[in-house]
């Protein structure tokens, strides 16, 4: 016998089900908002179920300053899991420590990665990517070429030859505002590119040229940073979609490798010719990336921080004039002679320029992040455990504004805490500086950066007075070099000789 049941207890039933339903949704909303503004305002932040992920979306455009606030906040280290699908298992640690454990053997157990050469595909398989004997033969490679006499001369040769034949005559016509760093860039980019192909590619003449090879640069520099934030499956997905960053560095990377065959092709022509220049064609291509944003960029955030400090400027100008005095120039019209220019002889031994670069490069480190893979279980000094397959992401800004490590002052700008008692460089703050990393795995073109930057320096210092356009505000872009968020616009004005 079956029972029948009155419509009217279906109808009673639903609406039963549906306001339990809205009850449910009312109290987890209530909840969750709750939570949500008991912690919205803390550095870190860890979801339900997705741990640091919406932290780190929601600081991607202030990672460098978000790493220092954590550091400050947290501690050395912060373990992010991230949700399952992300396969986000990151340490992120601002520990002086830390990173000298990783970076301190040859083949450790913290190698870059299969991570790291995929996110930098664009440099091929090169000195950057490669990892163990591959790594340590081309290593060995270019340490014999850095560390030649004839390379670094000819490298000093060559910046000098960009400096006094491109830079400074373009500086010397500008009445107008100028952005400072797009100069700065066409310059690293004029002479690194003079190195490697022999020929100048006059970026930095009058007109300033649209330099499509730059451009496209710089959109790789971007999506090379998108990479390192995002979840590997995410920059993935819209390669395999071709949307988005993946789409624009598909295009950028075609601009780059029509004009590098354009290049090749017009070096070989060179040479059938009989042309014999210096030139490192080949190897060294990745060395227009590795070299041109980050000098650049360093020399920016050095005139900045100059320029707000007089001081400063003037102990430089006290030891380039002094050399400048002592010149034993045979030509006395050479001496005379503005724009004048230092070679890199004239600046080699110059202690307070070298601090206050240092000092810059410590406060402003032109790659502020790197990051490593981890081969086997292990436990970093600070007593973080990391697994296979996790990646450590190591913050240079942090760790070069660290109180821990560099005092109380650690945010002020201070070249004397480069120079000791005696007058001469202190080598102990060498031992905490990882703007150029450490170990086996260090930079292998540090010389030949501060070689350029000096020279750069000491013709632009010498010869020019150098003003910050009024509210003109000067921040960091996110990005996996430390460009400024709207360059570093400034008016130049001539030196009188002995101002
Ligand atoms: C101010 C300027 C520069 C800074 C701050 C700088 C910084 C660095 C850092 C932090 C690394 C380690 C990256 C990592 O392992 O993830 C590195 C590696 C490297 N740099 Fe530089 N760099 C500068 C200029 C240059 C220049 C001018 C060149 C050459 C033209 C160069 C060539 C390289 C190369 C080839 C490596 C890889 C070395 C290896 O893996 O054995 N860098 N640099």
């Amino acid at each position: 016998m079956s029972v029948e049941i009155h419509p009217a207890l279906y109808w009673y039933e639903y609406h039963l089900f549906k306001r339990c339903s809205q009850l449910c949704l009312a109290f987890f909303c209530f909840i969750f908002i709750r939570w949500y503004l008991k912690h919205k305002n803390e550095v870190l932040v860890r979801w339900p179920i997705l741990d640091l992920l919406p932290s780190i979306l929601k600081n991607q455009h202030r990672m460098q300053d978000w790493s220092v606030e954590l550091a400050n906040s947290v501690g050395s280290s912060v373990v992010a899991r991230g949700p399952i699908f992300a396969r986000l298992n990151l340490v992120l640690t601002f520990d002086v420590r830390n990173a000298e454990y990783i970076t301190k053997t040859k083949f450790s157990n913290f190698p870059k990665g299969a991570d790291y050469i995929e996110i930098f595909d664009i440099i091929g398989s090169g000195i950057f990517n490669m990892e163990n004997e591959y790594w340590h033969a081309q290593r060995k490679l270019a340490n014999t070429t850095f560390m030649s006499k004839e390379f670094r001369s000819y490298v000093a040769k060559t910046t000098l030859d960009v400096v006094e034949n491109s830079l400074l005559p373009f500086l010397s016509i500008q009445s107008s505002v100028i952005d400072l760093e797009d100069i700065f860039l066409r310059f690293t980019f004029d002479s690194i590119f003079t190195v490697i192909f022999g020929r100048n590619p006059n970026s930095l003449s009058l007109d300033l040229p649209c330099n499509e090879l730059a451009q496209a640069i710089d959109v790789v520099t971007e999506a090379i940073y998108y990479r390192h934030i995002v979840p590997t499956s995410w920059w993935k997905l819209y390669r395999w979609l071709m949307i988005g960053s993946e789409k624009k560095l598909a295009n950028a990377w075609k601009i780059i490798d029509h004009y590098l065959e354009h290049y090749v092709l017009l070096k070989r022509d060179d040479l059938h010719k009989g042309v014999q220049e210096n030139d490192m064609i080949t190897s060294f291509i990745l060395f227009l990336f590795a070299g041109r944003d980050s000098s650049s960029t360093a020399l920016a955030w050095f005139f900045w921080l100059v320029e707000r400090n007089p001081y400063v400027e003037s102990k430089i100008l006290e030891e380039l004039r002094h050399v400048h005095a002592n010149k034993k120039d045979k030509d006395v019209a050479l001496k005379a002679r503005r724009p004048y220019v230092f070679t890199a002889e004239d600046l080699k031994g110059l202690v307070y320029l070298h601090a206050s670069l240092c000092e810059s490069l410590r406060l402003y480190p032109p790659l502020p992040i790197t990051h490593r893979g981890v081969q086997k279980e292990d436990v970093l000094p600070d007593g973080t455990k990391v697994k296979p397959g996790w990646k450590i992401l190591i913050s240079m800004y942090a760790m070069g504004r660290s109180e821990s490590v560099w005092g109380k002052d650690c945010l002020e700008y201070k070249p004397e805490r480069w120079i000791d008692e005696n007058g001469k460089l202190n080598p102990i703050p060498l031992t905490k500086f990882f703007t150029f990393f450490a170990g086996p795995r260090n930079c292998i073109g540090k010389d030949m950066a501060f070689t350029q930057m000096k020279l750069v320096i000491g013709a632009v210092l010498f010869n020019f007075h150098v003003e910050l356009v009024e509210g003109h505000t000067v921040r960091a872009k996110s990005s996996i070099v430390l460009h400024m968020q709207d360059g570093l616009k400034v008016r130049l004005r001539e030196r009188i000789t002995q101002e």
